[in-house]
């Protein structure tokens, strides 16, 4: 089997890059990444010597480029590439129509032309928009996207139901809620904290920090992917999500403690724009069709989070020291006001 994993530099791509090469010995994965900002091949030197693994430096909206991926036959694709960070959304909307909308439908035009047997899209939940105080998002909630990252999401997901649906192809979309683990660009909210605590920096929360995520361990995204992408039904969408709603002070006060680093560093800011107050998922297709299950608990998963981020500072370090540091003095520096 030939798997066509994009984004497989990035934090949950690579993630699932070695997740397969350990449990399918016999697949070859081919990973394409442009190796933006987010991209990081030092996430896969476990198995850069691996030799069912090949890499392609490549954007998935360069049709051309695209296209000479798929000469030596695919078999499936599992489409992670796409820009991620919310408030970067915020800042420069444009790329993210750009990779997550028209870089998806290149994909899906040389998977159709080269007749793939699956193409799994991995989405967001952020695609459902916000949730009150009670409910959760099914697969049948309507789509209410509210950032320029979750409305490129969604458009990616319905150029994806609409090429089933035109092209009889077999798709399947995944919509999973927020993860953490290992190699999580120190952008997103909890390698954010712990980097910020462990360097006794200020940690900026949003609002009154009382929004709420659903929290799910890398490791248990990559293995509800890799159910769908062999039993997923054509042209079903697969919520995947922890059962694990924590509200952003909780998380940032769980990472406090166990580095026993004190609350004063705690500074509340200006809120994100348009800042999306509830997500929980219901996972209960995936769990009764597919037989998922997640491992981890999040006390278990956090604290695994925190042992690999103390672990490799040195990488997290790297990535703070480069262009990062523009960003968050313009992402920061007026709302933390330094
Ligand atoms: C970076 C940051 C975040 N926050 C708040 C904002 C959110 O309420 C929460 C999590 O933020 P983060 O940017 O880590 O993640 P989301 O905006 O929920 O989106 C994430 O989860 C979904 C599923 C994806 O699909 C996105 O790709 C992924 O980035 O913490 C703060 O309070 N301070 C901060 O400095």
């Amino acid at each position: 089997m030939k798997v066509l994993v994009t984004g497989g530099a990035g934090f949950i791509g690579s993630n699932f890059v070695i997740y397969m090469l350990n449990k399918y010995p016999s697949y070859q994965i081919i990973n394409v990444d442009a190796l933006t900002y987010a991209g990081n091949l030092e996430n896969l030197t476990a198995v850069q010597d691996n030799p069912n693994y090949t890499f392609a430096k490549g954007d998935i909206a360069d049709s051309a480029f695209v296209e000479g991926l798929f000469q030596d036959g695919i078999d499936v694709v599992v489409n992670f590439a796409a820009e991620s960070h919310v408030d970067r959304s915020i800042l420069d909307p444009q790329i993210f129509t750009k990779t997550n909308v028209l870089g998806t439908q290149v994909l899906l035009d040389a998977a159709k032309k080269h007749e793939v047997k699956k193409f799994v899209q991995v989405s967001t939940d952020e695609v459902y928009g916000s949730l009150g105080e009670t409910g959760l998002f099914t697969e049948t909630t309507p789509l209410a996207p509210n950032s320029p990252y979750s409305a490129s999401k969604a458009g990616g997901d319905l150029i994806v139901r609409a090429y089933h649906e035109t092209y009889g192809m077999n798709v399947n979309i995944t919509r999973c809620s927020n993860n953490y683990g290992p190699y999580q660009f120190p952008e997103k909210l909890i390698p954010l904290m712990i980097a910020n605590a462990l360097n006794d920096k200020q940690l900026p929360v949003y609002g009154d920090g009382l929004n709420i995520r659903d929290w799910l361990y890398v490791e248990d995204h990559c293995s509800a992917i890799d159910l769908v992408m062999h039993d997923g039904v054509s042209g079903e969408v697969y919520n995947i999500g922890g059962n694990n709603e924590r509200t952003n002070i909780q998380i940032v006060k769980t990472i406090l403690e166990q580095l026993g680093k004190p609350e004063s560093l705690i500074t509340y800011v200006q809120d994100r724009l348009g800042h999306d107050r509830r997500y929980g998922i219901d996972a209960a297709k995936i769990t009764n069709e597919l037989g998922w299950k997640p491992k981890y608990h999040f006390e278990s998963g956090i604290k695994a989070t925190i042992a690999w981020y103390l672990d490799n500072k040195e990488w997290w370090q790297r990535i703070q020291s480069g262009a990062y540091q523009e960003y968050y003095n313009r992402q920061y520096a007026s709302r933390l006001g330094n």
